[in-house]
């Protein structure tokens, strides 16, 4: 299959990485030293799963140039959409499969302003992976699964571009587990991340630190619910039980696990503070739902980063 993979960080040159090492004729955006490195040394890529090296990588800072594209995965941060969207048109053919990466809800509405809901498969990256340095991405662990449907699925026919394109996932050594509702699910991972990324960054707290004290756990419980009652406000099928399911897997996680939320935050760097806590309260003034208390982190977060994207 011909894939463009539009953004060489951890999601992209991860499983954009497996595809091209498997056989797939993979064209890689990136752009500056990162780009020169892997244009000189090839894609390397170190993963718990099997160490890989893409060499040669197609790789290009210039989107156009790519051509239509049987599928290209969307794997920049969310602040960074803007200006890949806006060109995407130019890899877009009738059949063309647009997979969005990002956390949050809002990318595969976003996508779809750019290219038509008929080319969006919104999809979930479950990983930990990272550029490590020019060339080199890393895969520290993780399911490594990379899931993704239609816009409107039905459940249990998958169209044929979707069938293909998890046969090269899954073919590739990485997996693509086949979603009920792609939607209860992209809303169940915010559920587990936005809260756990607010809280940690607001308490400069792991997840071992926020579960143990009951302070808040109780805290990450309720944020919890906020996001569980928005998403059902908005007629998503969340899981009975979603906010217990979700608290057994925190509970299942490496104490020391933080978000790259509260990393990129804490660290001064550009965040994806908008389209997380950001994201459910706007959502939520949109639905007439009460958040309140991821109101008080993004105020307490945006005041205290001011290098965030203002909202
Ligand atoms: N990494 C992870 O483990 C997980 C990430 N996600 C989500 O996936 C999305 C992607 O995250 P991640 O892979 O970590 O991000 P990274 O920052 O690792 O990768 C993004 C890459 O895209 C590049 N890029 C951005 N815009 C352009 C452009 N216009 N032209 C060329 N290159 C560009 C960036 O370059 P530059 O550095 O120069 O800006 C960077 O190399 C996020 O929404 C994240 O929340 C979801 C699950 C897990
Ligand atoms: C917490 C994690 C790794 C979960 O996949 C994540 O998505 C992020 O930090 O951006």
């Amino acid at each position: 299959m011909h894939i463009a993979v539009l953004g060489t960080g951890g999601i992209g040159g991860y499983f954009g990485g497996r595809l091209a090492a498997s056989g797939h004729d993979v064209t890689f955006l990136a752009r500056g030293p990162h780009l020169e490195a892997i244009r000189e040394h090839g894609l390397v890529v170190t993963s718990v799963a099997g160490d890989f090296t893409v060499q040669p990588a197609q790789v290009t800072d210039d989107l156009t140039s790519i051509g239509p594209v049987d599928a290209a995965l969307l794997a920049v941060k969310t602040w960074q959409l803007p200006p890949v969207l806006e060109k995407l048109p130019a890899l877009v053919a009738p059949r063309t499969a647009v997979i969005t990466a990002q956390n949050g809800v809002e990318a595969p509405d976003q996508t779809a302003a750019a290219v038509g809901r008929g080319a969006v498969l919104p999809g979930i990256a479950k990983i930990f992976a990272y550029i490590d340095g020019p060339g080199r991405v890393v895969h520290v662990g993780g399911p490594a699964s990379l899931a993704f449907d239609e816009w409107s699925a039905t459940p249990g026919a998958p169209s044929e571009r979707v069938t293909r394109l998890r046969e090269a996932v899954n073919d590739s050594g990485a997996a693509s587990p086949v979603p009920d509702d792609i939607w209860a699910e992209l809303w169940s991972k915010m559920l587990f991340v936005v809260p756990f990324g607010g809280l940690g960054a607001a308490l400069d707290a792991t997840i071992g630190e926020l579960r143990s004290r009951p302070s808040s756990r109780l805290l990450l419980e309720d944020a919890m619910r906020e996001v569980e009652a928005l998403a059902r406000a908005r007629g998503i099928r969340l899981p009975a039980r979603v906010v217990e399911g979700t608290m057994a897997f925190v509970d299942d996680q490496p104490a020391d696990s933080t978000t790259s939320l509260q990393r990129d935050l804490l660290e001064g760097r550009p965040s994806e503070l908008d389209a997380w806590t950001g994201a459910v309260v706007r959502l939520a003034a949109e639905s007439g739902a009460d958040v309140p208390l991821h109101r008080l982190l993004l105020e307490v977060l945006t005041s205290r980063h001011p290098v965030a994207p203002p909202r």
